[in-house]
């Protein structure tokens, strides 16, 4: 049973009446709901799951558990999620093209989501403060097969500065104190205290006026938190709409299980109810909050900074055509999925690496970025290694030079970064998957034996 503090109870009884908030301290007793979503940005294979129990009003998302040893979470099919946390890339609506930022983005669950949404088109950046943590969200990206991602480590100060009026879509995940996650991980009661839902309220104001600055005029900003608190939810919904004249859109969620905000907790704001919440006691997920906003002002604004940025457009560090032909030799013998098809055009050198971004900078960036777009890889003397992202995002497409491997043994034993032994007429590079599902490179030489190209720092 949860140790709850009184203060909480006490503070739950005011707002929700005994009978509600009793139901609710119940429910914060019971088995965390487990579920997962499987990526629609991967070349169609069954998975091993049941899909018979799927989450309301969430496409391709499932009820159930799953592991992190599992070959389809090492090659990038699934991806384990709390029900409820799917809701806020959910309704965001990110079309095709846009221009997104999800702000506070590790580990990623958001982001994988926005990133399918997005169909790597358009520019999806990955922000995330924590080194660590950071460090996740880019794996994460990367095993998601997403091309089109810029992932970055710094605050929502620095980033504000390199892209002021910038994107169409911005998700405010906030940090938060974490109510709603109290039974999934109980350790995170030890520091509730009424006076830290204040602090992190606080925080989120200050997090919420970078985002503010990067949001271009009628872009849409989704804010979700994963706590009741309602000093943390509707009453920073109601100042956004009060500090900055946004608006409340209608997520268009209508499920009976899924409750809405409360406008009585938010100042009486009546747009309030167009908010989502979701309680234990619902049978859901965890508990969680989200919002959908608009930021005033028309698009126009917003083209015409576009166009004057255009100009300064840089074009070092592009390929020379002896890289070029390097490059070329290894991954124009892979089916490239459509962003990558010219990527003669678009490849960008720096220290060796090969890449396509996501975005060019027009000079040197200060920001602190992990991954810009796909790695291809990296030149070597006089040859060129193709990198792990690039095997991750080429499982989007159907491929012919594969390696799949026979069994679990052998799987586990690449996973662990040893050779195999392979009956194969293919040499050179090839991708390798297990159950049909690609998770890496490997190399065959003429003696059968495929060189394990698994990156070292994910090896089991
Ligand atoms: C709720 S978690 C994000 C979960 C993530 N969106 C997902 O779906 O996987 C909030 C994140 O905000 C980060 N964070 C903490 N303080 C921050 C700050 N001052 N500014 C921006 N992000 C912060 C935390 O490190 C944490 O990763």
């Amino acid at each position: 049973m949860l140790n709850l503090p009184k203060d909480f109870k006490d503070k739950y009884r005011d707002l929700l009446g005994d009978e509600q908030a009793e139901k609710m301290f119940s429910a914060m007793d019971e088995n965390s709901k487990k579920a997962f979503r499987v990526n629609t940005l991967k070349n169609k294979t069954p998975i091993s799951y049941s899909l018979d129990n799927p989450v309301p009003e969430i496409d391709h998302a499932y009820y159930g558990e799953i592991s992190g040893e599992d070959s389809e979470w090492v090659s990038g099919y699934v991806y384990s999620q709390d029900p409820a946390a799917m809701f806020p890339a959910a309704i965001s609506t990110v079309k095709t093209g846009e221009k997104v930022l999800d702000l506070c983005a590790a580990p990623g669950g958001k982001t994988t989501a926005l990133g399918e949404q997005l169909k790597n088109k358009g520019l999806l950046v990955a922000n995330e403060i924590s080194v660590s943590r950071a460090r996740i969200l880019r794996e994460n990206v990367e095993r998601w097969g997403i091309s089109n991602a810029l992932v970055t480590n710094e605050t929502p100060e620095n980033l504000a500065e390199a892209f002021p009026d910038f994107f169409d879509v911005i998700l405010v995940d906030a940090p938060c104190s974490g109510e709603g996650m109290f039974r999934k991980n109980p350790e995170a009661i030890d520091y509730w205290s009424q006076t830290y839902v204040l602090t992190c309220a606080q925080r989120q104001k200050m997090i919420l006026n970078e985002a503010v600055k990067m949001l271009r005029p009628g872009g849409r900003l989704i804010y979700s938190t994963c706590t009741f608190a309602p000093e943390e939810d509707e009453k920073i919904v109601d100042w956004l709409t009060k500090e900055y004249d946004f608006s409340i859109l209608d997520s268009h969620i209508k499920d009976d299980r899924i409750s809405t905000g409360r406008s009585d907790w938010g100042n009486d704001n009546p747009d309030l109810v167009k908010t989502l919440r979701f309680w234990p006691q619902d049978g859901v997920g965890e508990g969680q909050f989200a919002a959908i906003l608009q930021k005033p002002g028309k698009v126009e604004e917003a083209t015409k900074k576009k166009r004057k940025n255009k100009k300064n457009k840089r074009d070092t560090l592009r390929l020379t055509k002896n890289e070029q032909e390097l490059v070329g030799q290894v991954i124009d013998k892979f089916k490239l999925p459509e962003e990558l098809v010219d990527w003669r055009k678009k490849a960008l050198v720096s220290n060796d690496h090969v890449f396509v971004p996501a975005i060019e900078f027009t000079g040197k960036t200060k920001l602190h970025i992990l991954n810009n777009g796909v790695e291809l890889g990296v030149l070597k003397k006089k040859r060129f290694e193709p990198g792990h992202q690039l095997a991750e995002v080429l499982g989007q497409v159907k491929q012919e030079r594969v390696i799949d491997l026979a069994d679990d043994k052998e799987y586990q034993d690449y996973l662990h970064g040893e050779t195999i032994r392979v009956k194969s007429d293919l040499r050179g590079f090839v991708l390798v998957s297990y159950k049909n599902m690609i998770f890496s490179f490997g190399k065959i030489a003429g003696n059968q034996v495929l060189k394990n190209f698994y990156p070292k720092g994910l090896r089991k």
